[in-house]
């Protein structure tokens, strides 16, 4: 090493030292940190390298193989890491190692209120770099020297982070920079090969620039002796270093997408579809989002890992960045890697920064866009509609801004087939919609079965128009949020008046009031024969084979609900019902023809059959086999 010169001694911005104190006092029990971020700048200094020579290829003299070397010397205590990228000259120095330059620092460090954790946060926000080596040295030696300069404009920068610096010109062969940290004395462990490498395949895996560490190999004699003077050093690489998702998509195979998922998800089977966006603008980020083909097992815990893979500029920041994509999507897996945030970006940090909405609101809409695709083919999105619909049930009430997106996922069991499957999609059902029928009808039921075999599908079936089948725990909830689609309102078919909207005729309409008229008789006896027990009292024609139903008012909690909530303890003030008759079954004539005591049975026995047919409970079940008994023995 040449004799520096024209040194001088420089004192660091004030803010300098209150980053340094701050930050070796609140980042202590964080301190690996300090090689993610060298690693980062000597990635972003060969960033800059290769940027610059696109103009002008000189600048690499003759060493255009980018790479970061890390050395250590555990006798001499000390850490080294090295790069090839553009390097400093002085002035860059006295400026980048001296000042933090970027606006607002000083009200930045006006925050600081000297409260460990609070700080440390804080800081995070901030960012460390460079400076972050302090945390670990108790001196730091740089030396360094601007690519495309002569051998003589070397810089040397030494400090013990104590409010001031010297530099010095030294004479460099090699363009780039080299960090030389002098471990304290409580930070030894750092001089180690196998923490060394276990730190940089944990941060730095996809940084694409190689991260090289030595091997020195000895040749060995015929008596299997290591040859004294025989040593030579291979760099092995640390590193995939290859990013997979900064390479453009074309580039990658399908075998290679599906060996990363396996990598980011920790999943053995292979995920069922993907989507590599890079996006550049306002936002920059690239996402590669994928669905698995399976449930984790924690699916349903709410605290169970979800959310991405989150890198900033490549470097490996969190596992399960929960905040860029919502609960009801938190079976996607995959990477977020964006420009936009800090590397020392925390938790806290990303639930206030607006920028993480932003990025949310986009990775949404990728997901969402990822699961149509998907929708396409058949057999793929059944099964992921079985692994993950439940979970997507969650969105309209979660995400309104995408309730018609995600209303396009929904897939429900429906008359159209009778079966449990739950396969049939709203785009399809609109198709299927009869002439003069505006609304979407749906039945909620704890069972499939419960719901297929409704007595308030009678008309329904009759008129051939299809409803859709609901027994999942949520959907109730569900319907309450999933009010509108491709312009269409939604309509339960056992809540409020039965509108089947134009598909009646005016002519069946009229029959239909004058039934109700001929009946009003009928329906005062019933009324007063059931007193309290129902609210209302109604002539009907959604039957067809059953004699009475029970229909609740239209903003009505269903039944299915109650009983959820009550299961859950939440007590709930009781609901009448609305009793409704069927004016042409033959139990209804015969309650019509019945005196006074065997009409008071038969009335109870219509409404008590009425509730179990809806999955109901009975408040007082021995009372109605003791009246139906004694009616089949009268
Ligand atoms: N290895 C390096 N080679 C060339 N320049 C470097 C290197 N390390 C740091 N620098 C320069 O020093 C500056 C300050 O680095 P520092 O890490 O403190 O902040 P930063 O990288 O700008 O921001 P961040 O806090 O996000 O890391 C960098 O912007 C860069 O210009």
């Amino acid at each position: 090493m040449s004799t520096a010169t024209h040194e001088e001694t420089l004192g660091f911005q004030t803010e300098v030292k209150q980053l340094l104190n701050l930050m070796i006092n609140s980042l202590y029990s964080n301190r690996e940190i300090f090689l993610r971020e060298l690693i980062s700048n000597a990635a972003d200094a060969c960033d800059k390298l290769r940027y610059a020579a696109l103009d002008n290829d000189a600048l690499y003299e003759g060493d255009s193989d980018l790479r970061i070397e890390i050395e250590h010397d555990a006798s001499a205590n000390t850490v080294t890491l090295r790069d090839n990228g553009i390097g400093m000259n002085r002035e860059d120095v006295i400026a980048n190692l001296g000042t933090i330059a970027r606006s607002g620092t000083a009200e930045f460090m006006q925050q600081l209120t000297g409260e460990q954790q609070k700080d440390a946060k804080l800081i995070g926000q901030f960012g460390v770099g460079f400076y972050s080596g302090f945390i670990v040295a108790d001196e730091v030696t740089v030396r360094t020297r601007k690519a495309g300069t002569s051998a003589q404009e070397g810089v040397e920068w030494r400090s013990r982070g104590e409010g001031e610096f010297s530099v010095a010109d030294i004479e460099r062969d090699k363009h780039g920079t080299e960090i030389i940290l002098h471990l304290k004395d409580d930070a030894k462990e750092f001089a180690d090969e196998y923490r060394l490498q276990g730190l940089v395949r944990k941060y730095s895996d996809h940084i694409e620039v190689p991260v090289r560490m030595p091997k020195i190999e000895t040749a060995k004699d015929d008596d299997g002796n290591e040859i004294e003077g025989s040593e030579v050093t291979t760099w092995e690489t640390i590193n995939e270093a290859t990013a997979l998702w900064v390479r453009p998509k074309s580039e990658v195979s399908d075998d290679e997408y599906k060996a990363f998922y396996k990598h980011v998800a920790h999943d053995f089977s292979d995920p069922l579809t993907w989507s590599h966006n890079k996006v550049e603008g306002k936002l920059e980020y690239t996402s590669l989002l994928y669905v698995p083909g399976r449930a984790p097992f924690d699916m349903f815990e709410r605290d169970g890992a979800r959310g991405v893979k989150l890198y900033v500029q490549r470097v490996f920041i969190m596992d399960d960045a929960e905040q860029f994509l919502p609960l009801y999507l938190r079976f996607i897996k995959g990477v977020l890697d964006t420009r936009d945030l800090s590397l020392n970006v925390s938790r806290e940090i990303l639930q206030q920064d607006p920028k993480v909405e932003k990025i949310k609101g986009a990775l949404t809409k990728r997901a969402l866009d990822m699961l149509k695709k998907l929708s396409k083919d058949d057999e793929q999105y059944k099964t992921f509609w079985s692994t993950f619909g439940s979970v997507l049930k969650e969105g309209p009430g979660e995400d309104p801004a995408n309730r018609e997106k995600i209303g396009e996922l929904l897939r429900f069991a429906s008359t159209h087939t009778d079966t449990a499957a739950q396969e049939q999609s709203l785009a399809g059902y609109i198709e299927r919609m009869k002439e003069g029928q505006q609304k979407i009808y749906y039945v909620v039921a704890d069972s499939f079965n419960a719901a297929k075999n409704s007595p308030h599908l009678e008309i329904f079936r009759k008129k051939g128009i299809e409803v859709l089948l609901l027994s999942d725990r949520i959907d109730e909830w569900l319907m309450t949020h999933l009010t509108e689609f491709d312009g269409k309102t939604f309509a339960d078919v056992a809540k409020g008046e039965l509108d089947l909207g134009d598909v009646e005729n005016e002519e069946e309409k009229k029959a239909q009031e004058e039934t109700a008229k001929a009946k009003e008789e009928l329906v005062k006896r019933v009324k007063e024969a059931l007193g309290d027990g129902v609210q209302e009292v109604k002539i009907t024609h959604r039957l067809t084979d059953s004699p009475a139903c029970v229909v609740l008012p239209e903003h009505e909690m269903g039944y299915q609900m109650r009983r959820i909530m009550e299961a859950a303890g939440q007590p709930l003030p009781e609901v009448k019902p609305i009793l409704e008759l069927n004016p042409e079954h033959a139990l209804v004539d015969r309650l019509e023809a019945s005196d006074d005591d065997a009409f008071g049975q038969l009335a109870h026995i219509l409404l008590d059959q009425a509730i179990i047919a809806e999955g109901g409970h009975l408040d007082d079940p021995a009372a109605y086999v003791k009246r139906l008994n004694s009616v089949l023995t009268a």
